[in-house]
């Protein structure tokens, strides 16, 4: 997955400029940076939810509007109605995607939501929204995962399943891209780190952040600071 000095701005005020970066196969990427720095901007531009203004991101060298539907899964959007049972959710999305319905049950049991996902959405917690969710971006086993802050409203047990599931996706060649602020956490789970604030500050594999005194928040801090560039 690629991004390609992509540029965007909203009314006339730049919110990413020459964003270049590259999440390989089989590795977890970790992408960090203050509120509005930009990520979430990426990410959309890369699901194709959003066009940048120059530029490309590209998932195997092509737009992901050329992909076959579930060869990237994401946990941007959920979009589960709220009348319709976590269930329900997961079965219209396994349809749209030539998912067996079979895979349903097990996956909702797998996120926690074996007895919830009977029950309706808009009756669900902030963090059953994020396990729907993360079961719907899992739910085609996809080769390419966006998740963006996918560890909010989760709970202890909720964070290392998550753990286990992006480590096990990349041992099976999957391409992970996740945002989040829980540097402490992010750092258990990384091959590579891209620290956004608009552009690229910093980039580099796990072995550079543990390289720092203080791990990945302390390189984060320095990032931000200016007392650490991209070399
Ligand atoms: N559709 C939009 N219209 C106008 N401005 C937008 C739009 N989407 C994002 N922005 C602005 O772009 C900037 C970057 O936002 P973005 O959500 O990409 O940041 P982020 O790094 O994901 O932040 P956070 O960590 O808070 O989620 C913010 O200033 C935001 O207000």
């Amino acid at each position: 997955m690629a991004f390609e000095r992509v540029s965007k701005a909203y009314g006339g005020r730049p919110v990413l400029e020459d964003v270049s970066f590259t999440a390989r196969a089989g590795q977890v990427t970790g992408f960090v940076g203050r509120n509005g720095a930009g990520k979430t901007t990426a990410l959309r531009i890369l699901l194709g939810l959003a066009a940048p203004d120059s530029g490309h991101a590209t998932v195997g060298g092509r737009p992901i509007a050329e992909l076959a539907p579930g060869t990237v899964g994401a946990s941007l959007e959920p979009g589960a109605h709220p009348a319709r049972t976590g269930e329900g959710h997961l079965l219209v999305q396994a349809a749209a995607l030539g998912v067996p319905q079979a895979r349903v049950r097990p996956l909702l049991g797998e996120v926690g939501l074996a007895s919830a996902g009977r029950k309706k959405v808009k009756g669900y917690s902030f963090g059953m929204r994020q396990r729907l969710a993360l079961a719907a971006a899992l739910l085609p086993e996809p080769g390419v995962l966006v998740l963006d802050e996918p560890t909010n409203g989760l709970d202890p047990d909720g964070i290392r399943w998550l753990r286990d599931q992006l480590r096990s996706a990349a041992a099976h060649g999957a391409t992970v891209l996740v945002s989040s602020h829980l540097l402490g956490e992010l750092e258990q789970v990384v091959d590579e780190v891209v620290v956004l604030d608009r552009t690229v500050l910093w980039s580099g594999d796990r072995a550079a952040t543990l390289d720092v005194d203080g791990g990945l928040e302390q390189l984060y801090q320095d990032v931000i600071a200016g007392s650490r560039r991209i070399s």
